[in-house]
């Protein structure tokens, strides 16, 4: 466990403002529910585990920030964790930015944490946090990966697309959440335009373009991403083996 009375001060910013247009029509992603319990709720206890965490930054879907405001107001968590919550952006990269605005003076060290990641468990988190106050300035948990993966040349449709290149394996890795950064260094990457004006899929992506080395961790399984339908289903399963294990 990380020791929360080391001079660092920690946050978490959620970016929960998605649509879940890949898990059908409904709610906004991180709303609907698993076993009864917003996945947001899900998420932000999964940061307020970690003993270093004394902030977590949630941002919501614009409309419903007031009722995001409500939900997690009425939530037990512990004593050193503060809960603010800010309305999001049209992309996860903008809604990103507008939590990192949010942050107070004093936090030098913020995870990024998807809430569509609401099953990580805390040793991940406290990884990520080690990692970065060891000195990197930015971490990412990852896992390598089963499947082979090609690049291909994307056509139209459903036509059969060209495959240009298999990238070796061995050398791949899947990349999770929370993605853990030197304050200063995450702000600058947010502020810097890409010359194809294209966002990043993630944070440690903007700060490689910064050309600032990035370093791995290892994953979790349960990290998974909750994006599409099926997703749902493992989620529970997980959550059910949780109960049946530890009456969690
Ligand atoms: N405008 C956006 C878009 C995404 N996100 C967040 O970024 C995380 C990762 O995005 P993803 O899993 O793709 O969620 P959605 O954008 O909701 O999913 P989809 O792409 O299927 O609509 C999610 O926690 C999502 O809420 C966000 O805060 N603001
Ligand atoms: C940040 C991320 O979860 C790392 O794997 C992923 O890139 C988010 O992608 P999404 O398309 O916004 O879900």
């Amino acid at each position: 466990m990380t020791d929360a009375s080391q001079p660092s001060r920690t946050a978490a910013v959620i970016p929960a403002a998605g649509r879940g247009v890949r898990m059908g029509p409904g709610a906004p992603k991180a709303l609907r529910t698993l076993n009864g319990t917003p996945i947001l709720v899900h998420a932000v206890r999964a940061m307020a585990a970690s003993n270093a965490v004394t902030l977590v930054v949630v941002v919501a879907p614009p409309e419903d920030t007031a009722s995001v405001r409500n939900l997690l107001a009425d939530l037990a968590l512990p004593d050193r964790t503060d809960v603010l919550v800010v309305p999001g952006g049209e992309n996860r990269q903008e809604s990103v930015r507008l939590g990192l605005d949010a942050l107070p003076e004093g936090i030098t060290t913020v995870l990024v944490h998807d809430a569509a990641r609401p099953l990580v468990p805390v040793d991940t988190v406290d990884a990520v946090i080690e990692a970065v106050r060891d000195g990197a300035r930015a971490v990412v948990p990852a896992l390598p990966l089963a499947d082979t993966v090609k690049e291909v040349e994307p056509g139209p449709g459903n036509a059969p697309e060209p495959v240009v290149a298999t990238p070796e394996r061995s050398r791949l890795r899947a990349v999770q959440t929370p993605q853990g950064f030197d304050r200063a260094t995450l702000v600058r990457a947010h502020g810097v335009r890409s010359p194809s004006g294209e966002g990043a899929t993630d944070c440690a992506g903007l700060v490689e373009r910064l050309g600032e080395p990035v370093v791995v961790v290892p994953g979790h399984e349960e990290a998974f991403k909750v994006t599409r339908p099926l997703d749902l289903v493992l989620a529970e399963a997980v959550l059910a083996r949780r109960r049946a294990n530890d009456g969690f």
